[in-house]
């Protein structure tokens, strides 16, 4: 495990009321911009903040030495695009949000001891990973672009890590559609500074069970609805989740009970239980098809649909994808999160994950990202959109 930093010791990012010139007074070193970005809290609902620094920062950005961006703005989403009238456009899309955070922050830089990146000098913190250091990609690349092959719209946004209905790439595609238009895409989610091709698709579903109340004491007069659940734990801890190969990468399942509540008082037989369940599911699988397996699996109980979104096949056959792994000399793996991949799919543009930090410690109480990874990332990152 990756000890935690000491919680004693001075704070490492101070921001102070010019969040855009803090964030600006670090554009040209995007790990340190990590840190500050990761410095200013934005769990999804509380992009605000963050959204007007980074709008500000765009706006010097567009004013610099690189070519002007049209900034254009829908609540807490920025799209910023060059108009230099070149045939094809790349689409540079991250997030502003992140999960809640559990202890780890105000962020910090240190070398880690111990762990995946034991020895190496790290930004440590809510978002570092999951995807303040693609947000910091994108905006220390948009700030060195001077000559891109390709138009550039970049892409900041709100409420990626909740409900689908509330994302805000969501809302921009349905209020702007041609905000989010391009030839290609790349969502600065964590992949290890390398690709990550598609993504899963994910459903959530609410398993209820029911039963009858009844006084405690006589608990024989009433169906114990919480007992009752028991039996829908067993069929989720029974289930052996499958890795389906989908266009040569490996999309491994998930299937998890994420939330269980009921109880009416503590001296009553309760009438019923509810167990939110997650089934993360390869993208060879409608989401009408993962949602028929979850009612099957949950024959004899209520089923009720709470959220869903598609997966992404990985269309790493495109053209313009095979160019992108060329010039990246990456080696594709499959995207086992849900990301905006599968939005920018759905609109018939083809795209990539593509970020500095380590997935498997996106959501996690010690997330992290190697300074030297966003580094390689960002320089990787704007070579490609220069040279090709
Ligand atoms: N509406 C979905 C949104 C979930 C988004 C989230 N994405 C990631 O964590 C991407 C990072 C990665 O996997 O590398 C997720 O998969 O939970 C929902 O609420 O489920």
């Amino acid at each position: 495990m990756t000890a935690h930093p000491p919680a004693e010791t001075a704070a490492d990012f101070s921001p102070d009321d010019d969040l855009g010139a803090y964030l600006l007074a670090a554009i040209d070193d995007p790990a340190e911009l990590t840190g500050r970005l990761c410095a200013i809290e934005s769990v999804s609902g509380n992009e605000g903040t963050i959204a007007d620094a980074v709008v500000t920062v765009l706006e010097a950005i567009s004013a610099g030495d690189g070519p002007d961006l049209e900034i254009l703005r829908d609540g807490d989403t920025i799209v910023a695009r060059t108009r230099l009238g070149r045939e094809e456009r790349i689409v540079i899309a991250g997030h502003l949000d992140t999960v809640p955070v559990e202890g780890n922050l105000p962020p910090r830089r240190m070398v880690l001891e111990t762990g995946e990146a034991a020895g190496d000098e790290v930004i440590w913190g809510r978002g570092a990973c999951d995807m303040k250091a693609g947000v910091a990609m994108a905006l220390t690349a948009a700030s060195a672009l001077r000559d891109p092959i390709r138009d550039v719209s970049w892409v900041f946004y709100d409420h990626e890590e909740v409900d689908a209905a509330l994302n805000g790439l969501g809302r921009v595609s349905r209020n702007h559609p041609d905000w989010l238009a391009g030839d290609f895409a790349i969502l600065g989610e964590p992949s290890n500074a390398s690709v990550e091709g598609g993504c899963n698709g994910t459903i959530r579903v609410d398993v209820t069970t029911s039963g009858t109340r009844a006084h405690s004491a006589r608990a024989f007069m009433g169906v114990n609805a919480i007992h009752a659940a028991a039996e829908v734990l067993t069929r989720l801890s029974d289930h052996v989740a499958e890795t389906v190969t989908v266009d040569g990468l490996d999309y491994r399942e998930s299937l998890s009970a994420v939330g269980i509540s009921g109880g009416v008082a503590g001296n009553v037989v309760p009438d019923e239980c509810r167990i939110s369940v997650n089934y993360r599911f390869a993208p060879s699988k409608s989401a009408a098809e993962a949602e028929g397996f979850l009612r099957e699996l949950f024959t004899g109980y209520d089923v009720v649909v709470t959220d869903s979104a598609e997966g992404a096949r990985p269309g790493l056959d495109r053209p313009i994808a095979q160019d992108f792994l060329t010039a990246l000399g990456a080696e594709p793996a499959a995207k086992l999160g849900w990301t905006d991949v599968s939005r920018f799919s759905a609109l018939g543009v083809p795209a990539v994950n593509f970020g500095p930090g380590n997935p498997l410690y996106a959501h996690k109480s010690d997330e992290h990202v190697r300074v030297r990874e966003v580094e390689s990332a960002t320089r990787a990152l704007l070579s490609y959109l220069e040279k090709g």
